[in-house]
């Protein structure tokens, strides 16, 4: 008897409530979601289940606060932990990287619940701040790297392109390209790879409203959390779900991913946004596209933001602790 596709997302919070959701309606698997909260991933496992009959939909989908119904999955979600805030007095907000101290501890144990009941599960982390917190998975999991991915290029390059379409009043469907780098205000957009429809984006655009929208997708998280006071999930969930469906159903689509690096584009040993091919392996090839020589030193600055803060981590290279 053939098994359906098992899908367990931890967090069951605003981006993996979601993110649960969109892949129930893709009718991409069974869903277990886990929460420390009390009733909650229960409660909202139940609610969408009731939504199926409306919806369509025959999966089984729970929700717990252990872990045992996890086992056997083939791909995990990990949304657990904090998110970034407004000060609802000052109106500030901290940065990602903030969250590394508390976050690293909550992503490290849930990594060892879940690494322990599914060893051969495909990892996708999108708790912040990203590429640190795929480092804390690759550490704690012992899992190679293919089967540990980290979820923001697929999300900052759907900002990019939703801008661009607005400010050309064109489709989303005929952007074309993609945002490399760290999940952070350093991240690489690269407008010399973009294009619509296979036009160049820089024969449509004029260089002032470019940089406009680079400035605007680097600030994309913020901007939301500036406005609602808490951080945006309908995006980061769509983008998690695209990821989790190329792995599942073995698609093999070219998304930018944080994967760990093994010399290329001149990194080792660093978790950082690049094109991967993503199918039932996980990252099963790693693509090394051209870059200039400004884009180059773009993803040095992004990649050493990323270094400082892996840095903090108490972690060797690759080793669990
Ligand atoms: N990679 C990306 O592009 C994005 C990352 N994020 C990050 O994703 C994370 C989740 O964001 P939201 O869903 O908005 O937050 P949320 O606060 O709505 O949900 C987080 C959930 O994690 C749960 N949790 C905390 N500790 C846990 C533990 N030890 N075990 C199991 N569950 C635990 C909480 O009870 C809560 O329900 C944050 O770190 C946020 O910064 C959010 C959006 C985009
Ligand atoms: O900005 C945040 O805190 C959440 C996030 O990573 C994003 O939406 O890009």
């Amino acid at each position: 008897m053939s098994r359906r596709n098992k899908i367990t997302i931890v967090g069951a919070g605003n981006v993996g409530a979601t993110a649960a959701h969109w892949a129930a309606q893709k009718h991409l698997g069974d869903i277990v979601l886990v929460d420390i909260a009390q009733g909650v991933p229960q409660g909202k496992a139940l609610d969408l289940a009731e939504a199926s009959p409306v919806m369509g939909f025959d999966l089984k989908i729970v929700g717990t606060n252990g872990y045992d119904e996890t086992a056997d999955s083939d791909v995990v979600v990990i949304t657990a932990g904090v998110p970034r805030k407004k000060d609802p007095v000052t109106g500030k907000f901290t940065s990602r990287d903030e969250l590394v101290e508390i976050n690293r501890k909550i992503v490290g144990g849930v990594t060892r619940e879940i690494a322990s009941r599914s060893p051969n599960a495909v990892l996708i982390c999108v708790s912040n701040p990203l590429d640190a917190m795929c480092h804390v998975m690759h550490a704690e999991s012992g899992f190679p790297k293919e089967r540990v991915i980290g979820m923001a290029g697929v999300l900052d390059t759907a900002r990019y392109k939703y801008f661009l379409s607005e400010a050309l009043n064109v489709s989303v469907d005929d952007i074309h390209g993609m945002v490399l780098g760290g999940h952070g205000d350093t991240m690489v957009p690269l407008p010399s790879h973009t294009s619509v429809a296979g036009i160049p984006l820089t024969e449509l655009l004029p260089q002032d409203k470019i940089d406009a929208i680079i400035q605007r997708t680097r600030g994309g998280g913020g901007e939301i959390v500036g406005l609602l006071g808490y951080s945006g999930y309908y995006a980061p969930a769509a983008a998690t779900v695209a990821m989790v469906e190329s792995i599942v159903r073995d698609r093999k689509r070219v998304l930018p991913c944080a994967a760990l690096l093994g010399g290329e584009y001149g990194y080792k040993d660093l978790f950082i946004g690049v094109p991967c091919v993503l199918g039932k392996g996980g990252v099963e090839k790693i693509i090394e596209m051209k870059l200039g020589d400004k884009e180059k030193g773009m993803l040095e600055v992004s990649a050493n933001a990323v270094r400082e803060l892996v840095a903090l981590l108490p972690y060797g290279k690759g080793q669990a602790t």
